[in-house]
């Protein structure tokens, strides 16, 4: 066994199975029918199907078909690797701080523990505006922007080419959702106009002890949908509904991997529930894996959507603002908790 610095060991019973069990994962889902030129009825009915039954069921699964090109998908892959192979006087360069919160990091702690990973994280609306306090009553306003290192020279084209693709793909997820809550499919477009979305790229590297820590502890996604390419390697698991078991997500060639946040919970009033999940590392093989977090406008409101609640079916959250959750939760990252950080069922009614 290798040597582990405190700070990364996990709780006995949050610690990791090594051997991987190959059981039934999560959905696959299937977008041709969404992209082909002249959608047929039944199968868009069909694929509407499937998503209620994944989200319902899983609250996460795989999208192939998805009409993001491939050629995308590599250059932002060989850019970050390129990018994380860097020295770490380089990285630190862009690293992030309260002031400048995108950029490097190899400081991200999940639950009080530090997860074994490195991220560089890039927002996509330029500026992106958020509230300047976490204070409720602080209207004050500010504007962020990227930091792009000098190498390598082509990172920041591959990450807005990617971004521009993921926007895509999560409007076409937005469409199916809706539909599949028997809502309009345009109903949750305007949620996200003036987006706090951000994309992050994540480095795993090889760890000397697999067993004890966690690339990232488990955490549900605060934001409305994360879409997700990891690399082979493999090392995400999804929290099973079914029976709480951990399930290994298996690597599919150019397939993206889509799970409801938070805000799709609340909003659906827990017809879909945001699952956790959690990534193992090992000791040989670095992973890579590029998540793209959609997140609505800092004023939007978030409360179960009224078409979806009524007597029988009353509120199940009051509701919260959205860049007030957001300022707290980015805040939080260059403090020292001594409490649980802000959390959605904190908002249960
Ligand atoms: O790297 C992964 O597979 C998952 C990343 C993730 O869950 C996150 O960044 O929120
Ligand atoms: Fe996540």
């Amino acid at each position: 066994m290798g040597e582990l610095d405190q700070e990364y060991i996990q709780e006995l019973e949050h610690r990791p199975k090594l051997d991987t069990i190959h059981v039934e994962g999560i959905p696959l889902v299937d977008l041709s029918s969404f992209n082909s030129p002249k959608q047929d009825a039944n199968g868009m009915s069909l694929l509407v199907a499937e998503i209620s039954d994944a989200c319902r069921n899983w609250g996460f699964f795989q999208a192939i078909n998805h009409g993001v090109p491939t050629r995308v998908r590599e250059k932002i892959s060989l850019a970050s690797r390129k990018f994380f192979a860097l020295p770490q006087d380089e990285k630190m360069k862009v690293s992030r701080s309260e002031v400048d919160i995108f950029g490097y990091s190899d400081h991200e702690v999940t639950k009080n523990v530090r997860d074994w990973k490195q991220v560089f994280d890039c927002t996509i609306e330029n500026p992106t505006i958020i509230y300047a306090s976490d204070k409720p009553d602080d209207e004050e306003l500010k504007e962020l922007s990227n930091q792009w290192p000098d190498y390598p020279p082509e990172l920041r084209e591959a990450c807005e080419e990617n971004a521009a693709e993921m926007q895509k793909l999560a409007y076409k997820m937005l469409t199916l959702i809706a539909l599949s809550l028997g809502l309009p499919e345009d109903r949750l477009y305007g949620l996200f106009e003036n987006q706090t979305s951000f994309m992050r790229l994540n480095y795993y590297p090889p760890c000397p002890a697999p067993q004890l820590a966690l690339g990232l502890g488990r955490h549900k996604d605060a934001g409305g949908m994360t879409i997700l390419a990891q690399d082979d390697v493999g090392g995400l698991e999804v929290k099973r509904k079914a029976d709480g078991d951990w399930v290994f997500v298996e690597p599919i060639p150019d397939a993206y991997i889509v799970n409801v946040g938070d805000l799709i919970q609340v909003w659906s009033n827990d017809r879909y529930e945001s699952v956790e999940h959690r990534v193992k590392v090992n000791s040989e093989k670095a992973r890579f894996s590029i998540p793209f977090f959609l997140n609505p406008s800092h004023n939007v409101w978030v409360e179960p959507l009224e078409e979806l609640v009524d007597d029988q079916n009353p509120a199940k959250y009051k509701g919260y603002s959205w860049g007030k959750f957001y300022a707290t939760r980015k805040l939080s990252n260059f403090k020292k908790l001594t409490s649980e950080n802000i959390q959605v069922h904190h908002f249960k009614l």
